[in-house]
């Protein structure tokens, strides 16, 4: 199996995502792309997930960060919430090469009207991605719905990642469960790495980052930071934050 470009060697990954404005405007914060990928690069970011837009007029300035890019597309929405929308595939492998990428995401929204094609794209992508020796970071979530009334709930990130390996990932990103702790169960049922989304602006940034040294401790490989990144007054800031946690022998970039 390829070991995923945007492991470090230590096997664990500060992400940080800013495909947020593919689909949701406005991103406060995120306004300008090359800024935010200057100042998270230069701190030491493992990866970055970004639209194939993004990738293509600034790949030059990713610095040691792996470029990972997002396949898929959903419709637009305002506002940071993201209501649920309609989705569909978008880019290829191909695309990914002429970018000198070599990890895609395709996001999965378990529960809602659209799962089965999600499910169906993460499938053919995995397999297309071991034929060519691309990595596939599985982006799978529960979403408020009859099925996951409790999108957060251990049970159901369990099942997410789990789902997402047997799918084929090569690892996959999920939210965080809450209790934090519940990750561990989950890293125990997939085997492949698993990512943690920093999810909605933090009221308690604090709290935030105990739950990402516990899920860390608990066997998480890293997380993928959006919203409480670019969101935050230094982002910067956020990534070596993340780097003293999930790579602590690491010491600063
Ligand atoms: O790629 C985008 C993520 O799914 C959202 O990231 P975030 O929840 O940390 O803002």
């Amino acid at each position: 199996m390829v070991l995923p470009d945007f492991l470090a060697e230590d096997g664990k990954s500060v992400i940080i995502a800013i495909d947020h404005t593919l689909y949701s405007w406005p991103c406060p914060g995120l306004e300008d792309r090359g800024r935010i990928i200057d100042k998270v690069a230069a701190a030491g970011a493992d990866g970055i997930i970004a639209s194939y837009g993004t990738i293509r007029d600034f790949r030059g300035r990713f610095l040691h960060a792996a470029p990972i890019l997002k396949l898929d597309i959903t419709t637009l929405t305002m506002g940071t919430n993201y209501a649920l929308t309609e989705y569909v595939m978008a880019y290829t492998i191909e695309d990914a090469r002429r970018l000198d990428v070599r990890t895609v995401l395709t996001y999965i929204q378990l529960g809602a009207p659209f799962e089965l094609e999600a499910l169906r794209q993460a499938a053919m992508l995995a397999a297309r991605c071991d034929k060519e020796g691309m990595s596939y970071l599985c982006e799978i979530m529960p979403v408020e719905s009859k099925t996951y009334p409790d999108p957060a709930a251990p049970e159901a990130i369990i099942a997410a990642c789990r789902t997402g390996a047997e799918l084929g990932g090569h690892a996959i990103k999920t939210t965080m469960p809450v209790p934090s702790t519940a990750i561990a169960e989950a890293v125990k049922a997939c085997g492949v790495p698993v990512i943690l989304a920093g999810g909605a602006f933090a009221k308690d940034r604090q709290q935030l980052m105990k739950d990402v040294a516990t899920a860390i401790g608990q066997g998480a490989a890293g997380v993928a930071f959006g919203r409480n990144a670019w969101g935050a007054p230094d982002p910067g800031a956020v990534v070596s934050g993340l780097r003293e946690i999930i790579h602590p022998r690491a010491g600063k970039r």
